[in-house]
């Protein structure tokens, strides 16, 4: 089984996520708690996208996160790199364009879609995967409408130190081993734990969002800062 490292080269990640694509979903349903249920629901809110809208998911492998979009009525391009993943939510959408839901195949550093193409980009869980991540920032900008929104929901930092402590002895101990067991690799969750310790804290990726050009950039914290919404805007 492939395990990316913290360099993220392209290939490796793509490869680590064929490999556990079958039994993702249910890995962080366990893994969270079912937490994400609720991390996922208020990135849609934030989102907030309406009836009509074109909504761009990018890393959203098997469309999971893409699903809650369409519910609110818009229109929703499923975009990631991994065909593994992409394959597993065609499969479980029977189609690769089904209910408001289109799965392309892309990479976020060279997206496959012309300039303001979108009245709001999201990326969940994705952009700690990419290995340029400023660059990834900048194309979701130019494919971004102006006047259009991003919301980037991530794995993040407990601001309170001792505690953010006791979390890290839970994501470098219990986590591998308890998604190993039911993923059957256990070295993919390796990487997951490793890559949120290296993440970026809150401020510092809002900082990386405004130097990418994006406008009114906030963010908040979720589950006390396990998970961040940053939130920015195409302005010109
Ligand atoms: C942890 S999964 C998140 C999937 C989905 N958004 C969700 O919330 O369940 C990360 C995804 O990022 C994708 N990814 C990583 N780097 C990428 C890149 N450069 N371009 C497109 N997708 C990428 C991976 O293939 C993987 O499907």
């Amino acid at each position: 089984m492939t395990r990316a490292k913290l360099d993220k080269k392209p290939q490796d990640v793509a490869a680590m996520f064929d490999g556990i694509a079958d039994r993702y979903d249910l890995v962080n349903d366990v893994i969270s708690l079912g937490q994400d249920r609720i991390w996922r629901k208020a990135a849609v809110n934030a989102v907030d996208a309406y009836s009509g809208e074109l909504v761009l998911d990018l890393a959203a492998g098997t469309g999971t996160s893409s699903e809650s979009f369409v519910r609110k009525g818009a229109r929703v391009v499923a975009c990631d790199f991994s065909l593994g993943m992409l394959r597993a939510g065609v499969r479980r959408r029977g189609g690769a364009s089904r209910g408001g839901v289109t799965f392309v195949a892309g990479d976020a550093l060279h997206l496959p879609f012309a300039d303001e193409t979108f009245d709001a980009v999201t990326i969940s869980f994705g952009l700690r995967n990419v290995n340029d991540v400023d660059q990834a920032l900048r194309e979701l900008r130019r494919v971004t409408k102006v006047g259009g929104r991003m919301v980037i929901c991530e794995f993040s930092h407990i601001p309170v130190e001792f505690v953010d402590r006791l979390y890290s002895t839970y994501l470098m101990g219990a986590l591998p081993k308890i998604a190993g067991v039911v993923s059957g690799s256990g070295d993919s969750y390796d990487y997951l734990s490793e890559s949120i310790m290296a993440w970026p804290k809150q401020p510092e990726l809002a900082r990386r969002l405004q130097d990418a050009g994006w406008s009114r950039v906030a963010w908040r914290n979720l589950s006390t800062g396990i998970v961040a919404l940053h939130r920015g805007f195409r302005d010109e």
